[in-house]
């Protein structure tokens, strides 16, 4: 196991999780692990299935506190205070701290809706005209405004996956997050699809912290700049993201990179 030290690397840290541990009733998912998320970086988490990348991610915006049974303990430190604390209000910290899922889930709305509902249930913008510019401004983040700009009353249901999932971008862009957090979200994308919402991620990470689990080690190796390699609930092995998959520090992690496990 890595110490709290080695894990922490000399770059600006975004995010700070402190022996974080979890349960689902009786089964504990994560054994007091502790990492650093490096601000304006894309960190990979890794790993073989039911090894608690999902169960990770979802405690850095408190998504998990919507599963019945959980428990959480340590800190998760973000702009220097724990997300945990009692007075934290949760719907703030989730438009700090987005999330993208697995699935492309874009509202039963049209295209202009799906990005203007948050925005507007937040009261973050009033005006009509304003509400345009930032439809406009976070589909163009997204990459996605020349291909719906003749259709925003559409559907966001009626685009192809792809779409979906960087509409579903947009959407999580339009609140202003500083940190963005993808559960998987290529392995419903076809290869096209797939490198678009890359060359996507790769563009964001200029402005956004993002952390994303993938079970495609290609995809860490090509998007990641760090990369935390989980098994059975504990961080092994994390670094950057060259150093991990050419010279692994720990025999599992050059296990599950070689494939010889998971
Ligand atoms: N809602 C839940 N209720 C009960 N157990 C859960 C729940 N979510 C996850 N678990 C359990 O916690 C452990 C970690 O799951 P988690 O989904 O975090 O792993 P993962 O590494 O993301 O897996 P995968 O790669 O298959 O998505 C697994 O044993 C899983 O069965």
């Amino acid at each position: 196991m890595p110490t709290v030290e080695q894990t922490r690397v000399k770059q600006s840290t975004k995010m700070s999780v402190r022996d974080l541990s979890v349960w689902y009733g009786e089964k504990q998912a994560l054994f007091g692990v502790s990492m650093d998320v490096i601000e304006n970086e894309v960190t990979a988490l890794i790993g073989p299935s039911g090894c608690g990348k999902s169960t990770f991610l979802r405690c850095l915006n408190r998504m998990n506190d919507l599963v019945q049974g959980v428990r959480i303990e340590g800190e998760v430190e973000f702009e220097q205070e724990n997300v945990y604390a009692p007075h934290v209000d949760v719907v703030e910290l989730r438009s700090h701290i987005g999330m993208v899922f697995q699935k492309p889930n874009p509202f039963p709305k049209s295209i202009y809706d799906n990005i203007a509902y948050a925005p507007r249930i937040l009261g973050k913008v009033r005006k009509r005209t304003e509400m345009d510019d930032l439809v406009e401004e976070s589909l163009k983040r997204a990459g996605l405004w020349e291909e719906v700009k003749d259709r925003l009353q559409l559907p966001g249901l009626a685009l192809s996956g792809g779409q979906q999932q960087r509409l579903c971008i947009a959407r999580a862009i339009a609140v202003s997050p500083s940190v963005l957090l993808m559960d998987e979200p290529c392995s419903a994308l076809d290869p096209v699809a797939t490198a678009t919402v890359e060359q996507l991620i790769d563009e964001l990470k200029e402005n956004y912290t993002i952390v994303i689990v993938t079970h495609n080690l290609q995809q860490a190796a090509r998007v990641a700049g760090y990369t935390a390699f989980f098994h059975l609930g504990n961080i092994i092995e994390f670094s950057d993201t060259d150093s991990l998959f050419t010279h692994p520090r720990e025999k599992k992690t050059e296990d599950y990179i070689t494939g010889r496990y998971g």
